[in-house]
């Protein structure tokens, strides 16, 4: 769906119809198909699905950080009206950490184990042209923003517990001001305590600074205290969009509501929690049609022949054709 539907005026960043694709040896596999969505500025959006469904792709391809073997096959991101270069790294480095920061999953990897933690902090800002004294003075002020005393910043990163280490990437997110942070599963690797913690800081810092945040993540239950809106991502396309109200409330795709039924709760009786059946398609092997048509329990004889395009609906989008045939049974008077 074209989003000049949508209103391009309010929107920080723009990600129009972008198609990715990774080079194989002998063949081109399409990870994410014609996605489309604004971010406004200060707002907080997640990014679901299972493993595989395209996440961590859109959101490297707003950072330009995407692998080596992957190409834009298609569609564009802009950022303040401006079409950013997400093909050219060097170009693309006026806008990360200064516009557009990226908090990874597990800091273990993403921190170098040689430095000290106050010099990785202190690192963007240097790059982005302050002195070694600021960008160690701004470190220190970011260590004690996140909750870490700033003579911590003497610590390597294998002295640190995995929490401090994630505010620590958290810390050097923000180092430069950026507008837009994206968090790609930045509590996954933690203990539920430490997961809590994390999300907490991440919906204070948001308020504090308006941030607009874009966070990628399998789990819809951390979804409903930190963001505004959800999409739902299947198969690399976005089956289902919508305020985070709505898709609890009343989820339209089939997938969306097995989702939410797979949440376990301590409050939910064991009975109704189920696991989605069978697994996503790979990239190899996707079914024709809707992708979701083999596990869909509401699967209909057009399910298998036509893929349902993302259409508006309410106050978001979903593309299915058991709504879309719903909806049209709606209109039909009930005395024609
Ligand atoms: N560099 C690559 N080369 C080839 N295929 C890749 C590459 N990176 C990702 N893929 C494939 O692209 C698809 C989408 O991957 P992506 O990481 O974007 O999904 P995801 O939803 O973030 O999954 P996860 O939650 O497991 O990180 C997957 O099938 C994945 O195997």
């Amino acid at each position: 769906m074209s989003k000049s539907s949508q209103n391009p005026t309010a929107s920080l960043l723009s990600i129009d119809n972008l198609s990715v694709d990774y080079e194989m040896k002998a063949i081109s596999l399409r990870a994410i198909h014609d996605i489309s969505f604004d971010l406004l500025a200060g707002q907080a959006v997640a990014l679901v699905g299972e493993s595989g469904s395209g996440k961590t792709t859109t959101a490297m391809s707003i950072a330009g950080l995407l692998s080596p073997n992957a190409r834009v096959n298609g569609g564009e991101v802009r950022y303040r009206g401006t079409r950013l270069p997400i093909n050219d790294d060097a170009a693309m480095r006026p806008y990360r950490w200064s516009e557009i920061s990226v908090v990874f999953q597990g800091a273990m990897n993403a921190l170098n184990p040689v430095h000290r933690i106050i010099k990785q902090i202190a690192e963007p800002c240097m790059l982005n042209g302050m002195s070694r004294d600021d960008a160690r003075a701004r470190a220190r002020e970011l260590l004690e923003l996140v909750g870490i005393p700033a003579d911590r910043g003497a610590s390597y990163p294998h002295e640190l517990s995995g929490g401090m280490r994630q505010r620590v990437m958290i810390a050097m997110a923000l180092a430069c001001s950026p507008s837009i942070v994206i968090g790609d599963e930045p509590t996954t690797a933690l203990d539920v305590i430490n997961q809590a913690q994390v999300l907490k800081l991440l919906v204070e810092l948001r308020s504090k600074f308006n941030l607009a945040l874009l966070l990628i993540t399998h789990d819809l239950s951390v979804v409903a205290e930190t963001c505004d809106r959800v999409m739902i991502m299947y198969a690399g396309r976005i089956v289902e969009d919508g305020t985070v109200a709505e898709i609890f409330a009343e989820p339209k795709h089939p997938y969306t509501r097995l989702l939410i039924e797979s949440i376990p709760s301590p409050a939910k009786d064991k009975r109704i929690i189920r696991p989605i059946p069978g697994d996503p398609p790979t990239l190899v092997k996707r079914p024709s049609g809707c992708p979701f048509h083999p596990r869909c329990p509401s699967a209909m004889s057009i399910c298998m022949i036509e893929d349902p395009q993302l259409e508006r609906c309410g106050q978001g989008r979903v593309a299915c054709h058991l709504h879309r045939s719903l909806r049209q049974a709606d209109k039909v008077p009930v005395h024609a």
